[in-house]
């Protein structure tokens, strides 16, 4: 498939007085055990952006969008979204924040024995009084939207690995959230399906404006959706760039991560 390459977005570098970032992580710490895996890391994602997270195995980007929900608490520092302390706020505010942040598992976390209708009604059953001419116009526009429409007696088992995550994008982005947080969106698919998921990542952010964390392996995946680029090391940020500054980067880690592979 051919892959078209996202306009440079102007907001990789915020000009000072713009607004607080929709995330910020400060000095954030986390270990499991004596293995150190956040060591001091600083983040901040202004909104709009989407941000693509890349790092060798086991290097913590997962753990990192477990605590924008506060599903992982840090030993020290502190983890902001939208000016609130995840680890601060009271249980109720927790809740209504993830309302506003959609999680992309890495196999789209369906319930196997849930139609796909009933997987994307999921969150507003549990967490809205919307009634159920609401809630099927809801679902329905939103497989519309990662192109599945149609497809609400459908069960998960029937479907390919491409269309499971689109399905559960569109649950993802059910109770309309703000923030996107795709975890290895790309992983378990064949070339061709993990460009249309890109392609759909890049359409998503444009036509709702929403701001999107990307984790990835993938070049291509940057390619496509990324207006900046981290690579976490170590615990740390050890590059921080514009999408096509970072894939031109002569850095050494960079290289040594991307090496000549173009996927
Ligand atoms: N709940 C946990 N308890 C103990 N160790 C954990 C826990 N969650 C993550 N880890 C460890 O933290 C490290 C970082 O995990 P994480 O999943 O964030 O890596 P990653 O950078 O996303 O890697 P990959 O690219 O392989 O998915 C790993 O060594 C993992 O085993």
């Amino acid at each position: 498939m051919e892959e078209t390459t996202k306009p440079q977005a102007t907001t990789e570098r915020p000009a000072s007085g713009e607004a607080a970032p929709i995330i910020r992580f400060r000095g954030v710490h986390k270990s499991f055990g004596d293995k150190v895996i956040l060591d001091g890391l600083d983040l901040d994602v202004p909104e709009g952006q989407t941000l693509v997270i890349m790092g060798p195995s086991g290097t913590g980007k997962s753990v990192t969008l477990r605590h924008v929900i506060g599903l992982m608490q840090p030993d020290q520092g502190q983890v902001e979204v939208w000016g609130k302390d995840v680890n601060q706020i009271a249980r109720k505010e927790l809740v209504a924040l993830r309302k506003r942040i959609g999680y992309l598992f890495q196999d789209g976390a369906l319930i196997n024995w849930l139609n796909v209708g009933d997987n994307v009604a999921l969150p507003l059953r549990e967490n809205s009084k919307l009634d159920e001419a609401e809630i099927r116009e809801k679902v329905e526009h939103k497989l519309e939207l990662v192109h599945l429409p149609g497809i609400w007696d459908r069960m998960p088992g029937e479907l390919s690995g491409g269309m499971r995550k689109r399905v559960g994008l569109a649950r993802a982005l059910i109770t309309d959230a703000e923030l996107i947080l795709y975890d290895e969106p790309n992983a378990g698919l064949d070339p061709e399906m993990s460009g249309s998921i890109n392609q759909l990542i890049a359409e998503i952010a444009d036509t709702l404006g929403i701001t999107s964390v990307v984790v990835t392996h993938l070049q291509s995946c940057v390619r496509v959706v990324a207006d900046r680029v981290v690579l976490l090391e170590k615990g740390r940020l050890v590059v921080d760039l514009p999408r096509d500054e970072f894939l031109a980067s002569k850095h050494p880690r960079v290289r040594s991560f991307l090496g000549d592979d173009p996927d």
